[in-house]
């Protein structure tokens, strides 16, 4: 919800025949139905607009008439508008009527995220979003906002993913899978089922600002569409399920391309990848991209992507970087690496504890006997796990010379992005492991002693879903 919402609206009353529910019912049943047999915890996206008003009072209505389902609603608190209090007690009042279990989301909005007010209120609602306690998450958008979204994005130059708009499903990275049950149902029609059941909902004033693009689109440029193609929204909302087909075509193209250029350890095969045609070897990096829970890049990201793999060979690094992350080569395979959090750029003290955090991944310390390193040995002096500053060496085998990590690591075949993040763990001064190396013979555990086990654990990754690559149409 945008954070200029300020009056009500209201549909105008009076009794009338009820002739647009008994539709959307049907609409809606047939989509939500055969849901209900792999969870029956639904809960509506509540803004307090128009539309998701009409979408819990029609779910609340199939409920009554026999639709086997835990409804609830969930509306998420910006704080961003002076109004916002009166939503919250709107949303409340309205859940109380339809006898709907309600939470609120209180969060925060940072003001200077860089990515503007819209945008981080959007990210942290879909952060509310993902701790939902439901199956379902119903979002309210109809067939005119995919309209306005398939055009926005081709205006804006998409590929066929993002012209494919709004799916009607798809899974978060944790939580409710997010459904569209009126994906399919104009604006009209969800504005007629309001004034045959009189209901009132709360207006966005921003919705009216004709200075925002978007707004343009749908105040503007689609009703003057419309005089002449009357079907415009239907006509953009079918190609928006045609270009779904295709960008799914690509994608089942990309995982046979992987499968023939794949390496012996799971990554793309330069060579072989050299080998595809410029079309499939961009559809299957842009794959790759999206497999590791990147962004859709630009046409000029690829074009400069494929040069650069083009001309690489074993001996040279190659780092193309994205906004998400960066694409390596090392020893003649691809690496993707998405950004991840940083790491300590302290040393980090460690006292005997279970596990400690290492940026996105942690650290765990086992405790062992005759294995690992020794507990009396790291006694006599301060513990603490830091990145390497360079020059340090370890010994990880007795019966060979001590050596420099950067040898170490090369034998170990470590990717050089990799080296600065893994941690050492220090006795005073000395080294006494290193991740991915191992427990240096000066600090090993004998038979029969105390010891304790170091493990790196990598953290998830969070994908991005389709649908969050472009702002304007998500959630
Ligand atoms: N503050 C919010 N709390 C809960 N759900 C929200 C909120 N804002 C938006 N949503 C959900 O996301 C959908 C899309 O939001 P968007 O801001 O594009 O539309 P909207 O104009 O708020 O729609 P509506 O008419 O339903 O209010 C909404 O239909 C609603 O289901």
């Amino acid at each position: 919800m945008s954070s200029g919402r300020g009056t009500r609206g209201a549909a105008p009353s009076g009794p009338r025949a009820a002739t647009v529910e008994p539709t959307l019912a049907a609409i809606l049943g047939r989509f939500i139905a055969p849901r209900l047999t792999h969870g029956r915890r639904l809960c509506v996206a509540l803004s307090g607009g128009l539309d998701s008003v009409v979408l819990l009072h029609a779910l609340s209505r199939l409920r009554a008439a026999g639709l086997d389902c835990e409804l609830s609603a969930l509306h998420v608190h910006h704080g961003l508008s002076p109004h916002a209090d009166a939503w919250v007690e709107f949303c409340q009042e309205f859940c109380r009527r339809l006898d709907v279990a309600l939470a609120i989301g209180r969060v925060q909005v940072p003001p200077d995220s860089g990515e503007g007010i819209e945008a981080a209120a959007r990210r942290q609602r879909q952060a509310v979003f993902a701790r939902c306690e439901a199956d379902w998450l119903a979002l309210a958008q109809h067939r005119d906002d995919q309209a306005e979204t398939v055009l926005f994005r081709l205006l804006r130059g998409a590929g066929v993913r993002g012209a494919a708009g709004m799916p009607d499903e798809r899974s978060q990275a944790a939580g409710p899978r997010l459904i569209r049950p009126l994906l399919g149902v104009s604006r009209a029609t969800i504005a007629a089922y309001a004034g045959e059941q009189a209901l009132s909902w709360v207006e966005d004033e921003s919705n009216a600002d004709l200075r925002l693009r978007r707004n343009h689109l749908r105040h503007a440029v689609l009703p003057c569409i419309a005089q002449q193609f009357p079907a415009a929204a239907q006509a953009l909302a079918r190609a928006a399920g045609h270009f779904a087909e295709a960008a799914q075509l690509l994608d089942e193209l990309a995982a046979i391309d992987r499968l023939l250029v794949v390496g012996a350890h799971g990554r793309i095969d330069l060579r072989r990848f050299n080998l595809l045609s410029e079309a499939r070897a961009r559809n299957l990096l842009r794959h790759e991209l999206h497999r590791a829970g990147m962004r859709a890049p630009e046409t000029r990201w690829l074009d400069e992507a494929l040069r650069q793999l083009a001309s690489a060979d074993a001996a040279s690094a190659t780092c193309v970087g994205t906004v998400d992350g960066a694409l390596h080569v090392y020893r003649d395979e691809i690496h993707v690496v998405r950004q991840r959090p940083p790491i300590p750029v302290v040393p980090l003290a460690w006292h005997g504890e279970a596990q400690l955090a290492w940026g996105a991944d942690r650290l765990n310390f086992a405790a062992a006997t005759g294995r690992g390193i020794s507990r009396r040995l790291l006694a006599d002096a301060a513990v603490c796990l830091r990145t390497r500053s360079g020059g340090e060496t370890l010994q990880p085998d007795p019966r060979r010379p001590r050596r420099p990590l950067r040898k170490l690591f090369q034998e170990a075949g470590v990717p050089p992005w990799e080296r600065d993040r893994l941690p050492l763990l220090c006795c005073g001064e000395r080294v006494a492991w290193v991740a991915g190396l191992g427990v240096d013979a000066a600090f090993a555990c004998a038979g029969g002693e105390a010891g304790v086990v170091i493990a790196l654990e990598s953290g998830a990754q969070p994908r991005i879903e389709p649908g969050l690559e472009s702002p304007p149409a998500a959630a």
